[in-house]
């Protein structure tokens, strides 16, 4: 994974100090680019160990279009905990956005299955977009996730931010915009859970994958992770490892858990990181 510790190295290097929303102090680039073969291996970071268990229930629970923690809490998931209400609640976030986008007329539109319906039957459209961005339900900056979340609007509005589908010579690619990234946190989480979505996404299309091509905006590494950021840059990566997907799922929706193997995942221990909230 040495795209990812170059943009690391970048941000080290070149990051200019920022204030930012949660207090903490960032150092920040605006622009950046990683692209992932997924033809040569699953692209987890090696130079800590990702849980990806994690990963692959956060993606589940975006298909499945759910915007309450339950099911993460049931597989002992809590990395959106702090932004929750006490029920559990986000408000309209990735998956309400994904799986039912408000037309405002009482009906909503499906934006995963109208993409795989385009990516079979019109695979040179240059319109295979999903985005998450919905002005309409942004949170109202002057309250908290918490209370934004309570009042119907999204806790946090999205990251990753809107994505398109590209399909040549039997590949399907897949590019993501994602506004802000946390390098040392989020940032491997996004790049492993787009990577196994552009996988799945290819499956059920009865095509390859292709590339991850990740766009960043604000890209930033928070002040407070600045040793571990050493601690990573100091080690030297491992080979990616694989996925192997259960290939007799056909439908972006029939995936669950035990689908997935990932095989020869050789890491670094893994390294510890307060989050910002
Ligand atoms: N500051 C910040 N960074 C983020 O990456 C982030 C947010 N906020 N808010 C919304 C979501 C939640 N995401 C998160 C939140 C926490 C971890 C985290 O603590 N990861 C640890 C433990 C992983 C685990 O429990 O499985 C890690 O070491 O990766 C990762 C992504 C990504 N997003
Ligand atoms: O998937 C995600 C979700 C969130 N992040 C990071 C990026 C920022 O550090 C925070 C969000 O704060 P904003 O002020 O709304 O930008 O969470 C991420 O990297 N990946």
């Amino acid at each position: 994974m040495k795209e990812y510790l170059a943009l690391m190295r970048h941000v080290r290097d070149t990051g200019v100090k920022k204030e930012d929303r949660t207090g903490t102090g960032t150092l920040s680039v605006f622009g950046y680019q990683m692209r992932f073969n997924l033809q040569e291996g699953f692209p987890l970071v090696t130079t800590k160990k990702c849980h990806l268990k994690s990963i692959i229930h956060e993606l589940l629970w975006f298909l499945k279009g759910e915007t309450n923690i339950a099911y993460l809490k049931e597989h002992g998931v809590s990395i959106w905990d702090e932004w929750a209400t006490e029920e559990g609640e986000l408000g309209p976030v990735y998956g309400h956005q994904w799986r039912s986008w408000d037309r405002g007329d009482g009906t909503s539109v499906d934006q995963i299955a109208e993409v795989v319906e385009q990516i079979k039957n019109n695979p040179d459209s240059r319109r295979l977009i999903v985005s998450g961005w919905n002005p309409a339900v942004l949170p109202d900056t002057n309250y908290s996730p918490k209370e934004n979340a309570a009042m119907g609007k999204q806790a946090l509005p999205p990251c990753h931010t809107l994505f398109q589908f590209y399909v040549l010579d039997g590949k399907l690619s897949c590019q993501l915009y994602q506004r802000s990234g946390d390098i040392f946190l989020g940032v491997p989480f996004n790049i492993a859970s787009y990577a196994l979505l552009t996988m799945m996404m290819a499956q059920v299309c009865d095509l390859e994958p292709g590339d991850f091509i990740h766009t960043l905006g604000d890209a930033h590494l928070y002040s407070n992770h600045l040793e571990q950021v050493e601690l990573q840059l100091s080690r030297e990566p491992f080979e990616r490892p694989t996925m192997e997907i259960n290939p007799e799922v056909k439908d972006i929706f029939g995936f669950s858990f035990d689908d997935f193997t990932l095989k020869n995942y050789q890491s670094h221990p893994h390294i510890k990181a307060p989050v910002a909230i």
